[in-house]
C-alpha cells in the first residue's frame, strides 16, 4: 500500500525525512515548498546525508506553493516540519486548511517535527473543539542537518535518531479523549516508523514521547539558549566555568519542571534524574564549534524558536507552581533579541 503524506515546512529536516519517506517506496509525498518552490522545480534538492546518502537532483512525488494547494485530498500523514515559531504563527493555522479536509471518518495522523515543549498544544486543541479523534505524533530529532545553498542542498553529518511518539488526550480535552484511539494512534505509530526505516533512518517509538521531549529540551533550553545569548559556539561556552555552571543550573530548573508536570513513573526517575546534566555536558565535544539551531536562525536573521524551547517549559513551571529564576532571565533575554528578529511581524 501507498500512503499519501503531505509535508509542511521543506527545510533541512523535513527534506531529509520526506526524501527517507519516499524511499521507502510506500509514500508519495506532496510538498509544500514555500520560498523554495521555483527553486526545487528547477534544480530539484540534492542530499548529502551520512544515513541515507548522496542523493542528486531529488524531487518528491508533487511540489505545490502553498498548503491549501496542497489540501485538494485526504492524507495518510500531515507532517509539520516547519520551525515552531507561535510568535509569528501557530501551527494550526499554517496547516489550516489540511485540518479542514480532517472528518470523522479519516485516519489521517498528524506529525509535528519540532523542538519544543508543548507543541502539540494547540493541534489537541483544535482536534477537541473540532469533535475529532485523530492521532497527533511528534518527534525530537539527534541529527544535524542543514538547508543550504538557497534551498538547492541539504547536508546531514553524523549520527542520526529520530524519537517518536503520540499524544495522550490532556485532561481538558474532554471531546477529544472520547474520540481518541490508543490502538489506531500506536498502529499509526508503527506505520511511520516502519516506513522512515525502509527509507534508511532511524527512528525509535517513545513508550512515552512527554519523558523524550522533556530529555531532548534540557539540551535546547540549556545550550542553545546559552550560546545564542553569547553568540558563542558549544565548546566556547564549554570553556568557560561560569557558562558550565549556568548550563548545569538552567537543566536542574528544567528537571523541577519536567518531574512536576509528568505522572510520577520508573522511566521518568531514570531518564529524567538530576545525574543526566552532568552525563549531557560530558557527552559533548569540548572543542565543539557546533552552533545550535537557535543561534544559527539569529545569525540569519530568522525568528527564533523561543516561545516553543523556553515559553512551553515556563508555561509548565507556572502551571505547577515550580520557580525557575534564570530560565526566566534567559526568556527575558531572548525576547528582546526576538523583538528585532520579528520587526514588523509584530
Ligand atoms: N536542523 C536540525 O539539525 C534540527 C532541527 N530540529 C527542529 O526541527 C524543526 C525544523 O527545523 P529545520 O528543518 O532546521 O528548519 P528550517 O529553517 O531549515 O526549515 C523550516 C522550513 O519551514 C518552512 N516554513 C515555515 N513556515 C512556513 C509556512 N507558513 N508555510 C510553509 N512553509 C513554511 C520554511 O520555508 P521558508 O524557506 O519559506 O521560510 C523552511 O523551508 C525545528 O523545530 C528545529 O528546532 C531538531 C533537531 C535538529
Ligand atoms: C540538539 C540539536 C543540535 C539536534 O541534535 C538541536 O536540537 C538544535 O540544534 O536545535
Amino acid at each position: 500500500m501507498t500512503d499519501e503524506i503531505c509535508l509542511v515546512g521543506f527545510g533541512a529536516i523535513g527534506a531529509l525525512y520526506a526524501c527517507a519517506l519516499e524511499r521507502s517506496s510506500r509514500a508519495k509525498i506532496t510538498s509544500v515548498c514555500r520560498s523554495n518552490y521555483q527553486t526545487m522545480h528547477e534544480h530539484g534538492l540534492m542530499i548529502v546525508s551520512d544515513c541515507i546518502g548522496t542523493i542528486d537532483a531529488w524531487r518528491p512525488h508533487r511540489v505545490v506553493r502553498s498548503v491549501a494547494e496542497a489540501a485538494d485530498r485526504q492524507y495518510s500523514f500531515i507532517v509539520c516540519a516547519t520551525k515552531c515559531v507561535p510568535e509569528v504563527k501557530k501551527t494550526t493555522d499554517i496547516i489550516l486548511p489540511l485540518l479542514a479536509t480532517l472528518s470523522s471518518s479519516s485516519d489521517t495522523t498528524i506529525v509535528l517535527l519540532q523542538n519544543g515543549i508543548g507543541i502539540e498544544d494547540d493541534i489537541l486543541d483544535w482536534l477537541d473543539e473540532h469533535n475529532l479523534g485523530n492521532t497527533v505524533i511528534s518527534g525530537c530529532a539527534w541529527v544535524d542537518t542543514t538547508m543550504i545553498d538557497g534551498g538547492k542542498k541539504v547536508t546531514q553529518h553524523g549520527n542520526e535518531k529520530l524519537v517518536l511518539g503520540y499524544h495522550r488526550p490532556q485532561a481538558s480535552h474532554t471531546k477529544y479523549a472520547t474520540r481518541f484511539s490508543k490502538n489506531t494512534a500506536i498502529k499509526q505509530l508503527d506505520v511511520f516508523c516502519d516506513l522512515l526505516r525502509a527509507g534508511s533512518t532511524n527512528p525509535e517509538a517513545a513508550e512515552d514521547i512527554d519523558i523524550a521531549r522533556w530529555r531532548k529540551v534540557l539540551w535546547n533550553a540549556s545550550f542553545s539558549t546559552v550560546c545564542t545569548l553569547t553568540r558563542a559556539n558549544v565548546g566556547e561556552v564549554l570553556a568557560t566555568p561560569t557558562a558550565r555552571t549556568l548550563l548545569v543550573e538552567i537543566m536542574l530548573e528544567v528537571l523541577l519542571v519536567a518531574r512536576a508536570s509528568l505522572p510520577p513513573s520508573p522511566a521518568v526517575t531514570d531518564v529524567l534524574s538530576d545525574s543526566v546534566c552532568i552525563a549531557i555536558i560530558e557527552h559533548e565535544n569540548q572543542k565543539s564549534v557546533f552552533k545550535p539551531s537557535m543561534l544559527v536562525d539569529l545569525e540569519a536573521g530568522r525568528p527564533m524558536e523561543v516561545e516553543a524551547i523556553v515559553g512551553g517549559v515556563l508555561k509548565r513551571a507556572k502551571a505547577t507552581g515550580v520557580a525557575v529564576p534564570r530560565l526566566e532571565v534567559i526568556y527575558a533575554g531572548l525576547n528582546v533579541i526576538q523583538r528585532g528578529l520579528l520587526g514588523d511581524r509584530q
